[in-house]
């Protein structure tokens, strides 16, 4: 285990009776904190108690514990943070296609169990692997930053493709996910699917046998990356063709339900971007009442907004929360305009009505970046004319302009704000600005505290610069303050959501996007997103795909290498007419670049008999390119 840690790795134990003697924290934010006032120290309630992490024995596994041992060390100077290493029945279970057996906690049932009885504080798992619902005195403590959620192709070595387009008819792609083959299938039927088990590197000697039929396989870019195997990745492989796994590439931590201290200790490793989007994803696949083998992909985008009443101040009043949820695109289909694709990174870029301040005093919003030979997505969207003015009064309930910050700093480039003092030392990145900078790149000062600066953007207005102590990245937050960053976010969020049956030829695909300021919020979007994906025919091809299941499952044959079948034996009928499926050849044609007609919206595809999906304000749904 320890002589295959990638190169400069520190050792990693195995067993609880193992523990190396951790080396004192050498984090400069930890120096910082020791020096200044009113941040966390050695002296926290926690110092000097040990904290131990439950994972999986395996190599992705332990590195990503390790990359939540450092950070807490970083974080908790002076807390003892110990790793024990577990084997689980999906790592047992070796000789069976991974979609045949049945329960949804393959992964994470013996950990569970060793936390409730106190072995260990916190399990790290791979999100993704981690069933949607906790047995009962489980919570999840804390989601961290996101890794690259996407799929990646890792060819044979010595082998010329670079990507799935360039292989071959009948060449053979290992993958163990139903979700990888449904997908892959409906955009390249020639190609086949065999099964291949084993942890990273065993696949990958499989791989690379040259005995062996496999071309390529199908792995998350995250857990090639955390094993410093990037190297390895061909290519990317992502939506249209192929959309990642829920959770793919976020590292998520269990704790018991309602232990304070594991709440404070790793709640303070918190990526609330990842959080919302990985919440969002996770409820879409609860209402699916699927789990981690189910043929669901999905992708989700979020943009942070900046409005006034966030950082620093307290919660926005129940009747500004209402406007502000008036506050956004409102957009409606208009059935005769011409239907365009538009990517989900698109519907993000949505052009922002101008608010009546804005356009009086002239200021034009701000224009999304365009591809060229792709229609404006305002082409075939009308705001919804008349109310507008109203609903869009800025000032009336405080709420400033909104825009588009670089998603790393919140900052325009130039800006005089830019200054090496407020830079994060943990992340490297800026301290968050807030507020925002309107269309016009105006920005005013916030109530609260922290650094005014004059800003020379505009001639106008203030920025409001927090002092590091409010970085949303510091170290440990006070426990006076546990598990919240006292932060208030707002954001829109776009999650796409797709179920494909196993033999590629049905699926349905719904993109909604919405203003967002709360992980309610975010849960919601994503259990709406669920709903539509059930009434546009994702039930049956779930219902389908049970069936299969039951039949082919429960044997206990060697399935390494074994082509994957595309339906139950003697279930030779196809899901019962889904009412936006597409079939694959159209679909396949469609992602060739022949997309006329397929950027079909929900909403028109739907029967009238049917429900009809109303947008709510501030909604986007529509259809990306090559779907
Ligand atoms: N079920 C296996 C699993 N669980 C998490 C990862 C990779 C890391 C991640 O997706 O977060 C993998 C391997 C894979 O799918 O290639």
């Amino acid at each position: 285990m320890i002589s295959s840690l990638p190169p400069n790795h520190p050792p990693i134990p195995s067993t609880s009776t193992n523990f190396p003697t951790r080396p004192p924290p050498s984090c400069p934010m930890s120096q910082l904190a020791a020096t200044r006032p009113g941040s966390p120290t050695a002296t926290h309630p926690y110092a000097g108690q040990t904290f131990t992490l439950g994972t999986r024995n395996s190599k992705l596994a332990m590195v990503q514990t390790e990359i939540v041992r450092r950070e807490l060390e970083q974080r908790w100077p002076g807390c003892e943070i110990r790793i024990f290493g577990m084997t689980t029945l999906g790592d047992n279970v070796q000789t069976q296609p991974l979609y045949t057996f049945g329960g949804k906690a393959l992964w994470t049932k013996e950990l569970e169990v060793a936390l409730l009885c106190g072995q260990v504080d916190a399990i790290v798992h791979s999100l993704k692997d981690v069933p949607t619902e906790f047995p009962p005195g489980c919570e999840l403590g804390a989601v961290l930053e996101r890794e690259d959620p996407s799929d990646a192709l890792v060819v044979k070595e010595g082998l010329p493709y670079t990507s799935l387009d360039e292989m071959p008819e009948g060449s053979v792609i290992g993958t163990s996910s139903v979700r990888r083959v449904a997908q892959l299938r409906r955009k390249y039927p020639g190609l086949k699917f065999a099964d291949v088990r084993g942890n990273l590197g065993t696949r990958l000697k499989k791989l690379d046998d040259p005995t062996s039929s496999y071309t390529a396989l199908i792995l998350a870019s995250a857990g090639l990356l955390r094993l410093n195997l990037g190297h390895r990745i061909t290519s990317s492989v992502s939506s249209p063709a192929l959309y990642h796994a829920v959770g793919q590439g976020a590292i998520g931590v269990e704790i018991r339900e309602g232990d304070q201290r594991a709440r404070d200790v790793i709640g303070s490793l918190e990526c609330w971007k990842t959080s919302w989007r990985t919440r969002a994803e996770r409820m879409m696949l609860r209402v699916l009442e699927g789990g981690c083998s189910v043929p669901v992909g999905c992708e989700t985008k979020l943009t942070e907004v900046f409005v006034k009443g966030g950082e620093g101040d307290a919660p926005l009043s129940p009747r500004a929360q209402k406007k502000l949820d008036l506050h956004g695109v409102r957009v409606e289909r208009d059935p005769n305009a011409p239907r365009v694709p538009v990517s989900p990174e698109q519907v993000n870029d949505l052009p922002l009505p101008l608010s009546p301040r804005s356009a009086a005093l002239g200021l034009a919003p701000s224009s999304p970046p365009q591809q060229p030979g792709v229609v404006p997505p305002t082409a075939h969207l009308t705001a919804n004319g008349a109310s507008v003015p109203k609903q869009y009064s800025a000032e009336s309930i405080g709420l400033l302009d909104i825009a588009e910050p670089d998603d790393t700093t919140g900052i325009p480039a130039g800006h005089p704000a830019v200054n090496p003092s407020h830079v994060c030392p943990i992340t490297g990145r800026m301290l968050p600005v807030a507020p925002l900078v309107s269309p016009s790149r105006r920005a005013v000062a916030l109530p609260g505290g922290g650094e005014h600066v004059s800003s020379s953007l505009n001639g106008s207005g203030t920025i409001h610069i927090p002092p590091l102590h409010e970085c949303a990245h510091r170290p440990g937050r006070t426990p006076s303050c546990p598990g919240s960053d006292n932060l208030t976010h707002h954001a829109t969020l776009s999650l796409t959501g797709t179920i494909t049956s196993l033999s590629g030829t049905h699926a349905v695909l719904y993109t909604l996007s919405r203003r967002c300021h709360s992980p309610e919020d975010c849960e919601q979007l994503g259990a709406d997103v669920a709903r539509e994906l059930i009434e546009g025919g994702g039930k049956e091809i779930l219902t389908e795909l049970g069936r299969h299941v039951k039949e082919v499952g429960g044997g206990d044959e060697q399935h390494d290498g074994k082509e994957i079948p595309v339906e139950a034996p003697g279930a030779s009928s196809p899901p019962a007419v889904c009412p936006v499926g597409i079939p694959a050849a159209s679909a396949a044609a469609a992602a060739n670049g022949h997309a006329g007609g397929v950027a079909k919206s929900p909403v028109a595809s739907k029967s009238p008999q049917s429900h009809r999906t109303v947008f709510r304000e501030g909604e986007v749904c529509l259809r990306p390119v090559g779907w």
